[in-house]
């Protein structure tokens, strides 16, 4: 099966259901068990983004981490277009793998320092072995435009771009290989606040574009009203809330989303 042919009708990209993660702890605490993500069930349709939200050590990370297989949950299922990826083989995960890709806050700073911008874009369709040199090469322009880097930079190394440029670039690479899904676990939050509305619309607009499937990582109320359809609130581990934006953000059923509303002094 072609990738561009996985679940071509199945219009809900992501299923968590009742996911659990227990961290086995070292040190003094060696032999005993931490629950970061406690029964968590989310969807994710084509299209929509779903903002996670929660404080720190609320397990959001962890989540996104479980939802494109970077982390194999304790219990539990992911569905990424009606497939269970922790069920299926070596071969059908690598193939599900580039359908989903994961932007970090500090994915910049794992840009190799010797490639130009050019080589950078185009590095992870090398490592995959897709597509002839010079269709990489077209493509990775192409990219540049898309997001926002001018032409006349792509022979330019990593240390000569700004933060918001670098993490410009990392989008562009977690783009390379045409995803359905994108984890962004806190993507601007490294970044000057300035700089932070120019890449939230960035990604808003490609999201749209694109009509990609998107979790939305982040602590910041406003940034995860701005960029979801769909919130779900973290605590402890646990889904509190999950509803529309609108409806979190308006009518908050739980005390702890009150909670969490009322701390956030920028909406
Ligand atoms: N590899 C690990 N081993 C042990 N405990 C872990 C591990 N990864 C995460 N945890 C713990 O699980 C809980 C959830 O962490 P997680 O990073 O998912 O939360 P978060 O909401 O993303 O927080 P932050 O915003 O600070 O990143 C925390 O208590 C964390 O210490």
């Amino acid at each position: 099966m072609k990738t561009d042919q996985l679940g071509a009708q199945n219009d809900l990209v992501l299923e968590l259901t009742n996911v659990s993660k227990e961290f086995m702890l070292g040190g003094m605490f060696k032999g005993s068990k931490h629950v970061a993500v406690d029964n968590a069930s989310l969807s994710v349709k084509r299209n929509q983004v779903v903002g996670l939200v929660g404080e720190s050590g609320s397990g959001k990370s962890t989540l996104g981490r479980i939802a494109i297989g970077l982390i194999k949950p304790t219990s539990g299922s992911v569905r990424v277009l009606g497939q269970d990826i922790f069920a299926m083989g070596k071969d059908e995960l690598r193939l599900y793998r580039r359908k989903m890709q994961m932007i970090f806050q500090d994915s910049s700073n794992s840009l190799n320092p010797r490639m130009s911008l050019q080589e950078l874009i185009e590095e992870p369709m090398r490592v995959q072995n897709l597509y002839s040199a010079g269709e990489r090469r077209m493509r990775a322009r192409a990219l540049a435009d898309e997001v926002q880097l001018a032409e006349g930079w792509l022979g330019r190394y990593a240390h000569e771009f700004s933060g918001g440029q670098r993490q410009r670039i990392s989008i562009a690479r977690g783009l390379a290989l045409e995803p359905e899904l994108i984890v962004a676990d806190e993507p601007v939050s490294a970044l000057d606040v300035s700089v932070q509305a120019r890449v939230l619309n960035l990604l808003k607009d490609i999201q749209e574009s694109r009509s990609l499937s998107m979790i939305f990582v982040s602590h910041d109320m406003a940034v995860v009203e701005f960029m979801s359809d769909q919130v779900a609130v973290l605590y402890n581990g646990k889904i509190m809330e999950n509803g529309p934006a609108e409806d979190i953000f308006a009518n908050p059923k739980s005390a702890y989303t009150r909670t969490l509303l009322d701390s956030s002094p920028s909406l």
